[in-house]
């Protein structure tokens, strides 16, 4: 029957590749205090979606993205809460700086056969797959808590 629309708020994620490494953050405190992930988070009024995922991620790991290409599109919910995540992933091969540890995330690299799973949203082992051989994605996860997916599609697309 009619589904009560979800309000849609626009994050960005920024996955920072180098041969056969990932940068990834440990988030320090706030939202996804404790996994590790890409860099990012809100877009804000006066920003586009690119020009947030380069702001966050230079306010978080201290890089300035030089090149980011839009590979993914992923959509969370929470069971029970009428929010919509709409994350929209970029790919970062040029960049400027060193990672720094910031207020809010510590940087480090891993290679691409050791990503720590296990210490990440539970959806990333479902879609790095996709994003490390290059494909598109599109996802929609159901989430209940932020350790549990209740339900989830993921399609690999040509355009996004
Ligand atoms: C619920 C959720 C949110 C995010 C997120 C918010 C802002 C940027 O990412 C995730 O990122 C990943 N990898 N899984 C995620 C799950």
């Amino acid at each position: 029957y009619f589904q009560m629309p979800a309000t849609r708020k626009v994050f960005t994620l920024a996955m920072v590749r180098k041969t056969n490494s990932l940068l990834l953050g440990l988030k320090k405190k706030g939202f996804g205090e404790g996994k590790w992930n890409g860099f990012g988070g809100k877009v804000e009024k006066d920003e586009t979606v690119s020009e947030g995922a380069v702001r966050e991620l230079e306010e978080e790991s201290g890089l300035v993205a030089k090149c980011l290409r839009k590979i993914g599109i992923l959509e969370f919910e929470f069971a029970g809460d009428p929010v919509l995540l709409e994350v929209h992933v970029f790919d970062v091969t040029h960049y400027e700086g060193e990672p720094v540890e910031t207020e809010e995330m510590l940087p480090q690299w891993f290679p691409e056969d050791g990503i720590p799973y296990d210490q990440m949203w539970p959806d990333d082992i479902l879609w790095y797959p996709l994003y490390l051989k290059g494909t598109k994605f599109k996802g929609y996860f159901l989430y209940q808590g932020h350790d549990t997916i209740l339900e989830y599609t993921l399609t690999q697309v040509e355009h996004l």
